[in-house]
C-alpha cells in the first residue's frame, strides 16, 4: 500500500479525510481547520465534543461534527445540547466491552457505506496521550479495523503519529517538510517473522520484531524521504511531526 502519512495536515493535500475527535487535548485550531476542510465527514469521540467546542471558542458554530458518538460520559451535556441544536446527530453506544474510539470507528464505516462515500484515510485526533489503557486501547481499535477494504486510520497526537501496516509491502511517503524525524517499527500483534526496510537509519533485512526480542525505537528516517516496509504481520508504524495537533 502506498501512504503519505502527514498529507493530509499540509493545507494543499489532496487526502479525502474521515476526521475523528477524541477526548485529549487539542492543541491548534489552525490544524483542525484544515482537517476540516478536507473532512468528507467529521465525528466527536464522546468527551472529544468537549475538545472541538472549547477550542473553536467564538467560531464553533462553523465547526459542527455530523454525529458525537459513545457511551456519553464524558461529553458535557450542555455541549452536547449545543451540537444537537445546531444539526449534529447524538448516537449513544452503551455497549461497555469496547472503547468509543472502536465503536466509532464501526459507525464511521457503517456511515461511509451507507453515503457511497470513499476516503483516503480516517485521521483520528487524540488517542496516544492520557491514560496508558487508553493509548494501548487506541492501538487495539487499529487492530480491529485490520479489513482490506476499509481505508487506512491514522492516529495523531500532539507530535507522534500511528499508524497499523498490514502484511505486505507498503511505501510511505514522507517528504512533505513537517516529519520530525524520529519513527518506530513496533509488532503490536505478537511476532513479525519477516521484516525488511529501506529508507531508515537502522534498517532491516528480513529480521524478526518481537517483544524481548527486537523492537525498531528511536530509528530515524534517512532523509531519502521514501520508506519501504514488507511485513509478514501486523506492524505498526509511528513517527514524529513538527508541528503539534
Ligand atoms: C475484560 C474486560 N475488561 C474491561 C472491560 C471494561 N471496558 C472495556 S471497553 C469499555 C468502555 C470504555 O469506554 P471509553 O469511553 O472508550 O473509555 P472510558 O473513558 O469510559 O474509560 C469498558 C468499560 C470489559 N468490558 N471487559
Ligand atoms: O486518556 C484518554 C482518554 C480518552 N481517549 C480517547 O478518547 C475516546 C473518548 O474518551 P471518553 O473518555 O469516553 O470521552 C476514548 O475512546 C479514547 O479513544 C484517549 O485517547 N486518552
Amino acid at each position: 500500500m502506498d501512504i503519505e502519512p502527514l498529507n493530509c495536515l499540509l493545507p494543499q493535500g489532496k487526502d479525502k479525510v474521515a476526521l475523528m475527535i477524541l477526548n485529549q487535548p487539542l492543541s491548534s485550531m489552525e490544524c483542525i481547520k484544515i482537517l476540516w476542510q478536507k473532512a468528507v465527514i467529521k465525528v466527536c469521540v464522546d468527551g472529544g465534543a468537549n475538545r472541538l467546542h472549547d477550542l473553536a471558542g467564538s467560531e464553533r458554530e462553523r465547526f459542527i461534527p455530523d454525529f458525537i458518538s459513545g457511551d456519553l460520559d464524558s461529553a458535557f451535556p450542555t455541549v452536547l445540547e449545543f451540537y444537537k441544536n445546531k444539526g449534529s446527530d447524538i448516537i449513544h453506544t452503551p455497549d461497555q466491552d469496547y472503547t468509543d474510539f472502536t465503536k466509532s470507528t464501526q459507525l464511521l464505516l457503517g456511515k461511509l457505506l451507507e453515503k457511497k462515500e470513499q476516503v483516503d484515510i480516517i485521521l483520528a485526533v487524540g488517542g496516544l496521550g492520557g491514560r496508558f489503557d487508553q493509548i494501548m486501547a487506541s492501538i487495539e481499535t487499529l487492530c480491529h479495523m485490520q479489513t482490506a477494504d476499509a481505508p487506512p486510520i491514522i492516529v495523531i497526537q500532539q507530535n507522534s503519529l500511528a499508524c497499523l501496516l498490514l502484511p505486505g509491502s507498503h511505501t510511505l511517503s514522507v517528504n512533505t517538510g513537517i516529519e520530525k524525524g524520529w519513527c518506530g517499527l513496533i509488532p503490536i500483534d505478537g511476532s513479525c517473522d519477516h521484516v525488511t526496510t529501506s529508507g531508515l537509519k537502522w534498517n532491516l533485512v528480513d529480521q524478526r520484531l518481537q517483544f524481548g526480542v527486537l523492537v525498531s525505537t528511536s530509528n530515524t528516517l534517512d532523509g531519502s524521504g521514501i520508506v519501504h516496509v514488507t511485513t509478514d504481520a501486523p506492524l505498526l508504524w509511528t513517527m514524529g511531526l513538527k508541528n503539534a495537533v
